[in-house]
């Protein structure tokens, strides 16, 4: 769905590179995190992939186009397959969370009927019904971040690109947005997260693809934040979120008695 072959990106010449010979294969319907520390590469990839940037050297496919080569008519299009949410929402301020959701519609020509039929049913999805009329400054930050996800799911895309979505958001709110996430992603969505949120990497254990000064260090199927495992060899998944001395604290703290912790993310409701 997303391949990187040898992808450099030089912003500016001279300067270090951005991305140095990344080669990343993610496949349909993958859940993966870009983690690194800031200016490791993160949001330049995604930059990549929506071709608000083209590669300085290598190839880059997204849902079977070759983006560095695609010409500038072509892009819009290949953006409609992407959805994305930001770290600041971006929401238009002046407009509702229906009016918000359905721009996104009405900006490629969809039909009013489509528009009517669709912004109610992905409203709901996310837990916002009964708030179609609130104007983003009327609506929690978290609401707020669902709106943005409706409205980059509303258009069905094939691959959800998310720029660190918890960065503003408080711990239990951030656990909704996980839950959310993760159920778009159940329902087929190649879904590309940054994020420095150690705690949410480590609950949802996904793959991780870590870049250091543009550098892909580590790319595991189920892995953790940092390198936390090698340190805790013998001690197991449930034992480390119980353990607050070794800083996974968060999610084991909001979670209520009799729940299951491992697999909350999965199952949970949004
Ligand atoms: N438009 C740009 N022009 C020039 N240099 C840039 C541009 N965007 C990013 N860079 C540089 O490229 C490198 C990677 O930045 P990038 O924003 O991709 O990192 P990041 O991992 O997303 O960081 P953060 O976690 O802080 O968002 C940094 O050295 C940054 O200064």
């Amino acid at each position: 769905m997303i391949r990187f072959e040898n992808v450099s990106k030089v912003y500016t010449r001279g300067a270090r590179p951005a991305l140095e010979d990344v080669s990343v294969d993610v496949q349909r319907g993958e859940f993966v995190f870009l983690v690194g520390a800031s200016g490791s590469g993160k949001s330049t990839f995604l930059s990549l992939v929506l071709r608000e940037h083209r590669p300085t050297r290598g190839r880059i496919y997204v849902a079977g186009r070759d983006v560095a080569r695609l010409s500038s008519w072509r892009v819009p299009k290949l953006r409609r397959e992407l959805g994305v949410v930001f770290q600041d929402f971006r929401l238009l301020q002046n407009k509702t969370v229906y009016e918000n959701v359905a721009f996104a519609l009405k900006v490629i020509g969809k039909p009013r009927s489509v528009v009517r039929d669709a912004v109610p049913e992905i409203l709901d999805m996310v837990g916002l019904s009964g708030k179609e009329k609130r104007m983003p400054t009327e609506l929690s930050g978290g609401e707020q971040q669902r709106a943005a996800i409706a409205r980059a799911i509303v258009n069905r895309p094939q691959i959800l690109l998310a720029d660190e979505p918890t960065g503003n958001l408080d711990p239990t709110t951030s656990l909704g947005i996980m839950r959310l996430l993760d159920r778009i992603n159940s329902t087929g969505t190649t879904v590309v997260m940054a994020t420095h949120d150690d705690e949410i990497v480590n609950e949802m254990r996904r793959r991780v693809v870590e870049l250091s000064d543009g550098v892909v260090v580590r790319d595991e199927a189920s892995g953790v934040y940092g390198e936390r495992e090698s340190i805790l060899p013998e001690v197991g998944r449930s034992t480390v979120l119980d353990t607050p001395a070794r800083g996974v604290r968060r999610l084991s703290a909001i979670r209520r008695p009799g729940h299951e912790p491992a697999r909350a993310f999965t199952h949970g409701e949004a």
